[in-house]
Parts: C-alpha cells; structure tokens; sequence
C-alpha cells in the first residue's frame, strides 16, 4: 500500500490527532479505508467512528450487511455509527431517484455522526479507478469546467473536510489488501442507471487503458489535481469580469449586458454561464451540458436583437438587444382590454399608469403624454394590449405603421411587448401607443379643452 501513504502524505489528507468518521458500506472500498486507517491509529494518534446506513433497499440481506459492519468495527474496537432508513419511503414522498435519495439520507447521517464525534473529518472509499471511470463518463456526457476534473480529493463538508484516501489506488490493488488481511467484503449488487453506465466504462474502456498504461489511474489524478487548480483561477478571474457585465442580478433571475459579455474571452464566458447557472438553480439539473452553454453563446452573440432559450425547470434566456435575461419567471402575459374614463386613472399590469384629464392649451411634446380634440375621435377610449396586425397612423406622417415594426425600432425587448399598453378609439383606431409614439390623432396646436393622457410610473 506504498501508493496509498504517498498519497495521503503528498495531499496531508491524514493529520495527527484527527477525529476521522468515516463511511463504510460493508464493500470492499472502505472495509480497507477503515483497516488502513485503524493500523495507522496509533501513530497518528488518530480517533475513528464508523458511520453505515442501512438504505433498507434489499430487506433481510441489506440488515445482514449492517450487522457485519457492526461486528466489523467490534472487532478493530472502533465504535460505530449505523441506522436503517427507508429510502424509498423517502426517495417516493420527495419524487427523487434512489440513487439521489439514497445519498442525500446518507449525507445527512454523515453529518450527525461528525457532530456526535466532534469530527473534523469525513472519510469515503473512492478509489482510483472510480476516478478514471467518472472524469471519462462525465467527458462523455458533456460536463464543463471543474465537473470534467472528476472526484475531488477533499472538500469542505458541513464543519469538516470530506476526504478520499484511496483515490490513488487502484481498485486491484484495494482487493489484494482485503484478501491479505483476510477482510471479507460484501458485494452489493447496486442497478442504478448511473451504476450501469459506470460499469461499460470499467469492463469496457479501464481494461484497454490499463493495458496502454499500467499506471494509468496516476496520469488521470495528474490531470484531475491540475484541471482544478487552472479551474479555480480561471473563475476566480471569470468572477471579476462577469460582475462588471452584470445589469441586476436577483434571487430568481440575472440580467446581462450582451455587448460586456460579447467582449469576454470565450473560455471566461463559458465558465460565466456556468457561474449564473450554479447561481440561479439551487441544484443545476444533470441534463445541463456544453451544449447548452454553446447555445447560449451563440444565442447572445448571434447579430439578430432578439430570441430566447428554454432551459429545464423553466429557466427561460431571453435576449433583447443590449440584455440577456436569465429568468424562472414564467411571462404569463393575458390579453387586457378595459374602458378609460376621463377624467379617470388607470393602473396597469407592467407598472406604470395611465392619467386622463381634461386640460385647456395643453401641451407635452414627449411620447409619455397626448392631447387630443374630443371632437376628432369616438368615444370611450379603450386600454388593451398589442394584436396581431395592429396599424397606426402616425402623427406627421402619411400612410399607417405596423405596431410591431414600431416595437422593433424602439428596441422593446419581445416579453415587454405583451403587456405594453395601447390606446383606441371607439371606432378601433390607435391614436396612441405611450411611452412610444403618438398618432395622426393628437393635438399639436391645442385650442380649448382637449382630452389629456399621461403615461407614468404608479
Ligand atoms: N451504506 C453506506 N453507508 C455508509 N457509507 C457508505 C455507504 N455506501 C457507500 N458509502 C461510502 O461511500 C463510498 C462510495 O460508495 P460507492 O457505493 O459509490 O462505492 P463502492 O465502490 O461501492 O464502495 P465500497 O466498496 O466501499 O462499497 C464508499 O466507499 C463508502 O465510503
């Protein structure tokens, strides 16, 4: 176990006078971890706890492989943490997958036995060729950034640190350890889908590499250790420059600006959408790949002002000129149609609000008010949004206009355009759309008392 000490001593994963618990399934992986680390327990003046969760998957064999780890630890004299949970109680009351109920059970046990032992130190069984087989499965897939580094050595975990010992050695070897030492491992006959993926990897592609290179597993660890120290720089650095392009960033959603993150260098702005995205969804749902994050670009580089993109959980993306919007709000826009009185205040869905008053000799150049002569339109005036071939006539100028097209030249982002306001008559002209234009309608010389309309913040 030459490969096992070195590792331990390059990574400081084992420091003296440490409270180690550590996970033991009853498999081969981490029956040695706990033997390797109960022989090292004198010299290192170490303190160890065993945790084993029963996931009650399999019945009677399941509550045979608690009971063996039990016996286990009584045997090495290391006390031992085990409880039997109902996982698939659990995993059908939340709507999860076995695979991640049975992990966020397992977790959460981890986390009351480091408190119980005043533990710094989470230890966990994977080895070498778990390595090798995740960073090619999640290669395969499609992960991006620090998810193509594999399996970290150690990490933070609740007030501790999660450790790996055996990350450095190969499964064969954890197996000659076991027989040596006369340790009698239980198999489990996992068949989780992710199980079942993992296992083409290791019959399949572990054998040819092995066979390439005999020590293969060190070169895939060189490359794990170095991807994540390049990784945490560059988002270190990826940070820095996304927090100059950000326009808002909320709980539910963040906006961008298109030309600021145009300018970014595109390794930074991969790992900038990563960055919103572990930022916006509490978990980022497996199914996100590169592929997203090369559409994404696409879609905020690509010439056209506008378009959007439906990512899962109801993440919508939605590029209007100089802004991305990153946003779980649903726009559940419903067509509105309400009669104005005048004088009479409208409040309306987007915020804003509409006055109208009767005023004599009054005028507002600006687009967030009209005058009109009572006499030239029909009344009431109506309040609705946009339709589909909706045409105005504009003020000074001969022949109508596309409401859309005016839309387009105002650069209104698509999911503002819905709840935008229009103004009619009662003989279904538009005299006025606020905020943007006024029509062949309103009043440029007022005489008497016109009608007045205002557009302003409520
Ligand atoms: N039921 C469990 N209770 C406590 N810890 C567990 C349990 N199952 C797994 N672990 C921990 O998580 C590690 C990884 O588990 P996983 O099932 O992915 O690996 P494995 O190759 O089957 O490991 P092992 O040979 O130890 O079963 C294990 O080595 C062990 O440290």
């Amino acid at each position: 176990m030459d490969s096992f000490y070195e590792f331990i001593n390059r990574n400081s994963l084992i420091l003296p006078f440490s409270t180690i618990t550590v996970g033991v399934s009853g498999g081969p992986d981490s029956l040695a971890l706990l033997h390797l680390l109960a022989e090292m327990r004198t010299r290192k003046n170490l303190k160890l706890a065993a945790v084993h969760l029963d996931h009650m998957f399999r019945g009677e064999e399941s509550e045979r492989e608690m009971n063996f780890v039990i016996s286990f630890c009584k045997k090495l004299q290391i006390p031992c943490e085990a409880k039997q949970v109902d996982v698939k109680a659990y995993q059908e009351a939340r709507g999860l997958s076995s695979q991640v109920a049975a992990r966020e059970c397992r977790y959460a046990f981890y986390k009351e036995a480091m408190e119980k032992h005043g533990a710094g130190f989470l230890a966990l069984g994977h080895h070498a060729d778990d390595q090798v087989e995740t960073i090619l499965m999640r290669l395969a897939r499609g992960s991006t950034g620090e998810g193509t580094a594999g399996i970290p050595v150690s990490r933070s975990f609740h007030n501790g640190v999660l450790i790996r010992p055996l990350l450095g050695t190969p499964k064969s070897d954890i197996l000659s350890y076991c027989e040596e030492h006369g340790l009698q491992p239980r198999f489990d006959p996992s068949n989780d889908s992710d199980t079942y993926t993992r296992n083409r990897f290791r019959q399949i592609v572990l054998p040819f590499l092995k066979q390439e290179n005999p020590r293969v597993h060190e070169r895939f660890q060189h490359f794990s250790e170095n991807l994540r120290e390049d990784e945490a720089y560059l988002e270190a650095l990826t940070e820095k420059e996304l927090h100059k392009v950000f326009k808002r960033k909320g709980k539910h959603e963040a906006e961008l600006d298109s030309t600021g993150f145009n300018n970014m260098a595109s390794p930074l702005q991969r790992r900038a959408i990563q960055l919103i995205l572990n930022y916006l969804y509490k978990q980022v749902p497996p199914s996100i790949s590169s592929i997203h994050i090369e559409k994404l670009r696409a879609l905020i580089s690509q010439k056209h002002p506008s378009g959007s993109l439906d990512y899962p959980k109801g993440l919508k993306v939605i590029k209007s000129y100089q802004k991305c919007l990153f946003t779980f709000e649903q726009e559940k826009h419903t067509p509105f149609m309400k009669e104005l009185s005048v004088p009479g205040i409208m409040d309306l869905e987007n915020g804003y609000q509409i006055i109208a008053e009767l005023k004599s000799n009054y005028l507002e150049r600006s687009n967030f008010s009209i005058t009109m002569n009572p006499e030239s339109i029909s009344l009431p005036l109506v309040i609705r949004s946009r339709k589909q071939g909706d045409k105005m006539k504009l003020m000074g100028m001969n022949g109508s206009k596309k409401v859309k097209d005016i839309f387009i030249n105002e650069k209104i982002p698509i999911h503002k355009r819905e709840s935008w306001p229009i103004v009619e008559d009662a003989e279904g002209n538009i005299v006025w759309i606020p905020g943007l234009k006024k029509s062949a309608f309103a009043v440029s010389d007022p005489k008497g008392e016109n009608i007045v309309l205002h557009y302003q913040m409520q």
